[in-house]
């Protein structure tokens, strides 16, 4: 892989160590539903964090939420020192930068090839000349294996291809956070082993920080460091994955575990 493409700790000095993000008693109600129920936890730098529950337990309303697509009702929510709510425009600007992010339904923009959805917002946004911007670009688009692909248009790709240049695009802002929604949950189970190896890879090789909602439990089983069992907004239960897969504190999260694996 090439690394100069990715996320470094000389590239991103924040991220060499400590706590990057942080949820202190955050609850987020959709009218009468509690959906987050005073929900306290961090990721520190670098860490990989899985998030696993039952459909509707509110893990992807935490990716929302650091997102700043959805608003809590109370609690704090830092991202490397920056509180998320109140905070400025420029202020929230500043921590989306550092934010990436991947969609189940891969979001591409149609018009354009895949080159320059990946080259787009470190353009405008970041302010890098198209020249870095393709240079950047195009090894994140061999890391993922689609270098022929530039200048494609989504619709000429497949779906784990459209999703793996939705990873090269989250990835080309150099975020010091990349958050997963069920990344393969839309694809074809012959497309899905693809991807993950993908994320696989970037997990291993990188020092990026990763929080992910998954339903693969094997991989969220080789990839992180920690995971959180849900359950109607709560932490039920949480630790390394050798612990939470085979020794199971909670009879809903031996019950969720045997629903799935
Ligand atoms: N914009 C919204 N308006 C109203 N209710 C919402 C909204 N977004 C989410 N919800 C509700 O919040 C609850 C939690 O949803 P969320 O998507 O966070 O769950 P999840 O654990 O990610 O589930 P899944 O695994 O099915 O994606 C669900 O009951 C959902 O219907």
């Amino acid at each position: 892989m090439p690394t100069d493409t990715l996320p470094n700790p000389e590239k991103n000095p924040a991220q060499s160590a400590g706590e990057l993000i942080r949820l202190d008693q955050v609850t987020k109600r959709f009218g009468q539903n509690t959906v987050l129920d005073h929900l306290d936890f961090t990721v520190d730098a670098g860490k990989h964090v899985t998030l696993i529950g039952p459909s509707g337990s509110g893990k992807t309303t935490i990716l929302r939420l650091l997102m700043t697509l959805l608003k809590p009702d109370e609690g704090t929510i830092t991202v490397d020192g920056q509180k998320l709510f109140p905070a400025s425009d420029k202020e929230v600007r500043e921590v989306r930068k550092k934010i990436g992010m991947v969609f189940q339904q891969f979001n591409l923009f149609p018009n354009m090839t895949v080159l320059r959805n990946i080259t787009e917002a470190p353009v405008t946004v970041l302010g890098l000349s198209k020249d870095e911007a393709v240079e950047r670009a195009k090894g994140l688009l061999d890391m993922v294996g689609l270098a022929e692909k530039c200048d494609a248009h989504p619709a000429q790709l497949s779906g784990g291809q459209q999703q793996r240049v939705a990873i090269a695009r989250a990835l080309a802002m150099r975020p010091q956070v990349l958050l997963l929604d069920e990344v393969t949950s839309a694809l074809d189970p012959e497309l899905v082993a693809g991807v993950l190896d993908v994320l696989r890879d970037i997990a291993r090789s990188t020092d990026i920080t990763m929080l992910c909602v998954t339903h693969e439990m094997n991989f969220a089983r080789d990839i992180s460091d920690q995971v959180l069992m849900f359950d109607s907004g709560r932490i039920i239960e949480s630790g390394p994955p050798e612990k939470i897969f085979s020794e199971p504190e909670h009879e809903r999260t031996r019950e969720f575990l045997g629903a799935v694996l």
